[in-house]
């Protein structure tokens, strides 16, 4: 049943319609979000697809088409992406629009997307902490968003009323929505995201290599922890290069951290203290447990808690 509040913006222009883009049209349309969504990808292919999903009013290659008239623009690339897309469509914003983004690292987007916002537009960054390990837009669907975190990151200072406006946006599609500045998001999600697929690219890595594990015994006893990893080690090689590229500082500090606990958890193994190893585990047991609880869990979407909150 088609939603009937009263649409947040008029004209959403997207840029990048791969799972995070395709999810937010979907979204943007089922909760009626927006009364007109327009697309454009860099690929014809992507393109000739969203035509045939039927998930956009209107789909070109253009940019500067895309983004005319818009009153809410999101760069949807990868991270590597925003800036040269940003660079293209500047001088195309109308005067008033607010410009935003999805990308999973934002000191590095601001740095690379600002310089090229006119003054008349408004640039709020933006970071929905939702996915999957598939691309492209038959992956996206319209409850991707719904009771995960959108966190945006505008400027100390920034126009009250757009941020505001961005929040009902996201909100509508069913996040919750928080505000911080850039440097502490990417600490952050260098901790809760950027280390543990870091982690998971070097364990599955690992394995693959071991002369003894064959390519064949990975596959053939995966059956629990290992295909966890795999499925996080699955996810897109152009989006988390330019994740580590681009949140190099913050990543490297965690992984400091990360090498100094190893080291402690290597030498209760060494010197045998079930003791130290006992307690680490029931701490780890208890973070997952209150994660569940708080129906964080992302490993067991619920495709059907589809009832959009008031914004
Ligand atoms: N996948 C996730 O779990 C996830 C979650 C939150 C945020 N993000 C962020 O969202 C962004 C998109 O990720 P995704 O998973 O949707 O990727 P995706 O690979 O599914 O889609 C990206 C799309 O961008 C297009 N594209 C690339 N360069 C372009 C350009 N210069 N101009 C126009 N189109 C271009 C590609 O053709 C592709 O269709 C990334 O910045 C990523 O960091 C991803
Ligand atoms: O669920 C997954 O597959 C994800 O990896 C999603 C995930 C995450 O790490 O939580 C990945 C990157 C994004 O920037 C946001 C969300």
């Amino acid at each position: 049943m088609a939603d009937a509040r009263a649409p947040i913006f008029e004209k959403v222009a997207l840029i990048g319609l791969g799972l995070i883009g395709s999810s937010i049209a979907r979204g943007a349309r089922a909760y009626g979000a927006a009364t007109r969504i327009a697309a454009s990808d860099a690929s014809e292919q992507v393109c000739a697809r969203v035509r045939e999903l039927g998930i956009a009013d209107e789909t070109t290659a253009d940019l500067a088409q895309t983004v005319t008239g818009a009153d809410l623009v999101i760069l949807c690339v990868p991270v590597g992406a925003c800036g040269e897309v940003a660079r293209v469509i500047a001088p195309h914003l109308s005067p008033g629009a607010i410009l935003s983004d999805v990308g999973s690292v934002k000191g590095a987007i601001v740095a690379q997307v600002a310089p090229h916002v006119p003054a008349s537009a408004h640039f709020i960054p933006a970071h929905p902490i939702a996915g999957t390990e598939y691309s492209g837009p038959d992956a996206g669907f319209a409850t991707l968003f719904q009771n995960r975190w959108c966190i945006l990151t505008p400027q100390d200072g920034f126009d009250g009323e757009a941020v505001r406006k961005l929040s009902a946006f996201w909100t509508r599609l069913g996040a919750n929505v928080e505000t911080m500045s850039a440097t502490h998001h990417d600490l952050v999600l260098a901790v809760t995201s950027h280390l543990p697929h870091l982690i998971a690219y070097n364990i599955v890595g690992t394995a693959a290599d071991l002369e003894e594990v064959t390519q064949s015994e990975v596959i053939k006893f995966s059956a629990s922890g290992f295909r966890d990893f795999t499925r996080i080690a699955a996810s897109d090689p152009t989006m988390w290069r330019d994740i580590f590229l681009n949140n190099k500082d913050a990543v490297l500090e965690m992984l400091g951290r990360f090498d100094e606990d190893l080291t402690a958890l290597r030498r209760m193994i060494r010197t045998g203290d079930g003791d130290g190893l006992f307690a680490l585990f029931t701490r780890t047991r208890a973070i997952r447990r209150s994660i569940i609880e708080q129906g964080q869990d992302t490993a067991a979407p619920d495709f059907g808690r589809s009832a959009p909150r008031e914004e």
